[in-house]
């Protein structure tokens, strides 16, 4: 059999609404805008299937290891609170599968992971499969599953995964900020949120904090931010430091983080998101700079145990290592958000999904979608 791959979708330009924004400063044409937002998509491709899974050692070892603790102990609190038994989640940007656990922890009942890189599916699949992680071999996951390697903020996803929709939860970590190339990618990423969800249903995310990385930008005397395990660094074009409301999409900047991230992002003004989620009936319920989240949910026991047990600040014994100032800096650079669909939920929307989902999967199972 062959490696499936999705017959439709073209992407058309996405709903709603006429733009309120200026969708190239420079006057481009579509044409260019869409071949070079696909070579940037490429670009974050190519970077993150580069990436080779690391052994235990390898990870422990690293100069970020506390920050990647961190970052888990954030999503798994994110996940905690909102995902209930039995869910149907959509993992957008789902990389490696280094969530699986979180979900599985979950007893959610559905699993589809989406990504753009090839590399990060097939770890995603073989983790899923329990072939990964040697050291660490585990029981199967609970819940059947289904992976898609395509552009998230690109194809239509409603029409591929109508028969699974809806979902309970959407969750994209760490990856909302590829999509903000363009107003049409920005929209086509939202409308897939908004179409796939069910009623009530949740999407929960993290990115980078844009006014922190601008706040800290004007700081800085020249045109890059950073300490010894990241740096930001921004084009000529943004010497004025100046960023207009009207032209929120495609600001570019480089990022690095020292043994994890080399590759180009794009700021994501939160009120802009906001009200663009809103046009597709997506409602904020919070947000929060990745300190501010630390200090609240370390106020209740059940996320304190969990970050002892994950080991992000140290397990509270004597000389153990704990996250470095540069990490916690680096923290500061994200924030987490929720958002609710609007509409009450219909227990009977439950019915009729799940079946494309499978408890082991070969190569031939991952569908992937051209553009
Ligand atoms: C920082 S990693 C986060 C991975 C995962 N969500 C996690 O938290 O472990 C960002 C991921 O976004 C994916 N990505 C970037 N642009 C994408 C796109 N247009 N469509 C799908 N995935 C994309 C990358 O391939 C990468 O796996």
């Amino acid at each position: 059999m062959k490696r499936g791959r999705s017959e439709s979708p073209s992407s058309s330009a996405p709903p709603p609404s006429s733009s309120r924004f200026k969708s190239n400063p420079e006057g481009d044409s579509q044409f260019l805008e869409d071949d070079t937002t696909r070579n940037f998509a490429r670009k974050v491709a190519d970077h993150y299937s580069r990436r080779t899974n690391q052994t235990l050692e390898e990870r422990e070892a690293s100069p970020i290891i506390h920050l990647k603790k961190l970052n888990n102990w954030i999503k798994s609190v994110l996940i905690q609170l909102y995902a209930r038994p039995d869910d149907a989640v959509l993992d957008l940007a789902c990389g490696k599968g280094g969530d699986l656990i979180k979900w599985d922890k979950a007893r959610i009942g559905y699993y589809v992971g989406i990504d753009i890189a090839e590399g990060s599916i097939e770890d995603c699949r073989t983790r899923y499969n329990g072939d990964a992680d040697h050291h660490q071999r585990r029981k199967k996951f609970s819940f059947p599953s289904r992976l898609l390697c395509g552009d998230c903020f690109e194809v239509e996803l409603d029409k591929i995964l109508e028969e699974d929709a809806p979902f309970d939860i959407c969750s994209c970590q760490f990856a909302m900020h590829y999509s903000w190339t363009t107003e049409a990618r920005a929209r086509r990423a939202l409308a897939n949120v908004s179409a796939l969800l069910r009623p009530g249903g949740v999407f929960i995310g993290t990115m980078p904090d844009a006014n922190v990385i601008i706040k800290k930008l004007r700081e800085a005397e020249g045109l890059e931010i950073g300490n010894s395990v990241y740096w930001i660094r921004f084009g000529e074009e943004h010497s004025h430091k100046k960023f207009k409301s009207s032209s929120p999409f495609g600001i570019e900047y480089v990022f690095h983080l020292e043994d994890a991230v080399d590759c180009p992002e794009w700021i994501v003004p939160f009120n802009i998101f906001k009200s663009l989620a809103e046009e597709y009936d997506l409602e904020l319920v919070f947000v929060k700079n990745s300190h501010e989240f630390v200090h609240e949910y370390m106020k209740k026991p059940e996320f304190v145990e969990l970050m002892r047990r994950l080991g992000a600040l140290g397990d509270g014994s004597q000389d153990q290592s704990t996250l470095s100032a540069d990490e916690w800096e680096a923290a500061y650079l994200y924030l987490s958000f929720v958002l609710r669909k609007r509409g009450e939920s219909d227990g009977a929307q439950r019915r009729g999904r799940r079946k494309n989902g499978k408890m082991n999967l070969s190569k031939d199972d991952v569908l992937y979608i051209d553009n």
